[in-house]
């Protein structure tokens, strides 16, 4: 029989405040923080930690934060991902699929996007959640939503998840082809890559056979540990660094955006910034490859927070390298993704 009805993508972005209003921010940080993949608590200590503490505290700063990001067009991590949606769709054959995009927390919703697919009688799903490696609380946590809500559906059609896409030659060569963008403009001593931390329990938790200490274990990255998120982001670093050409002694590999008191996975980027200071260097070009939208992480962490610590330790010159936003590799490689899992 053959078979009718478009293929559906679902592109998924983390999520972000709908305004910089301290109200809306602490609305974004209640329902991210409550989601028990990022804060893996239970219920109750969850509840308290998150209603208590970080939002009425963390709100009104965090806002402070998301204004110097803000732009005409809103928040960049929601526009760079309709940018890349629209690119996306201009580049697809329009009779076989169907495009839509979401954010795991706030608008527009992961329940509009698939409403959007269901309505049009699409014939499979694809859901790519936009974080290159694999981790608990980004890619589990939209997979997790979107089976909740496909659990309420009479017909739920084939569903496709795309677990990570770390080693896919085009997400390495777009990062390759930024990099060396930056490269034709300047020299570095260093080239540093901060990645977005996580508690170093939710690694442990996803350790297959314990193998997974926290340590050298993440230098190798193959069957034992393909879901250990720290090993993918020394893996990306790794592969990345290849494509420039890159001595190995100039490159260095950090996490960044810690959250309480918990061990966070390391070392710390702000560590690293203080240890690189201390041994004179001057010039560092920085990549954030665990995001591919430039974001409050990026922008403003990266490429104000951290520039101000390493100029005020007598650093000259601290770039970032802009995300991978709707760049035409970047594209491709989504295509690629998308008509390799159809
Ligand atoms: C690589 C992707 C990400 C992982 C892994 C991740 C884990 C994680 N994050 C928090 C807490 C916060 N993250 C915040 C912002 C934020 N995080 C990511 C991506 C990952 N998070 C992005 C893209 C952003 C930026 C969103 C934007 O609007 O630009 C924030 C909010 C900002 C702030 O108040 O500082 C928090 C809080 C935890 C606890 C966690 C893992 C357990
Ligand atoms: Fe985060
Ligand atoms: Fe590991």
């Amino acid at each position: 029989m053959a078979k009718s009805g478009k293929i559906g993508v679902l592109l998924v972005n983390l999520g972000t405040p709908d305004s910089t209003k301290t109200g809306d921010v602490r609305k974004y940080l209640r329902e991210f923080l409550m989601d028990g993949r990022v804060i893996d608590f239970p219920f109750i200590p969850r509840w308290m930690l998150v209603n208590l503490i970080i939002a009425p505290f963390r709100a009104p700063k965090s806002a402070k934060e998301y204004r110097k990001l803000w732009t005409d067009r809103g928040s960049p991590l929601l526009f760079h991902t309709e940018d890349l949606k629209e690119k996306l769709v201009a580049k697809l054959d329009a009779e076989e699929y169907l495009v839509s995009m979401a954010m795991r927390y706030q608008s527009p919703s992961i329940e509009s996007g698939l409403k959007e697919l269901m309505d049009a009688k699409v014939r499979k799903i694809i859901v790519l959640p936009l974080f290159p490696q694999y981790a608990s609380a980004t890619n589990g946590s939209v997979i997790d939503k979107v089976m909740e809500i496909a659990r309420g559906w009479q017909i739920i059609p084939e569903i496709t998840f795309i677990s990570n896409f770390v080693e896919h030659p085009l997400f390495i060569q777009a990062w390759e082809e930024l990099g060396k963008e930056m490269m034709q403009q300047d020299q570095y001593d260093r080239y540093l890559f901060s990645y977005h931390g996580l508690p170093e329990r939710q690694i442990r938790k996803g350790s297959v056979d314990n193998y997974c200490k926290l340590g050298a274990c993440c230098n190798k990255y193959g069957p034992k540990n393909q879901f250990c998120y720290r090993a993918q982001c020394f893996h990306t670093t790794r592969l990345v660094a290849a494509k420039l050409g890159l001595p190995e002694d100039k490159v260095m590999t950090c996490f960044q955006s810690r959250l309480g008191k918990d061990p966070w996975i390391k070392p710390y980027t702000e560590d690293v910034i203080k240890e690189l200071a201390e041994q004179g260097v001057k010039k560092v070009l920085v990549f954030s490859p665990a995001f591919v939208a430039d974001c409050l992480e990026t922008t403003v962490e990266v490429g104000e927070e951290y520039k101000e610590e390493f100029e005020e330790l007598g650093g000259e010159k601290w770039d970032l390298v802009p995300s991978l936003n709707s760049t035409d590799t970047w594209v491709d490689c989504v295509k690629d993704l998308v008509e390799t899992h159809s």
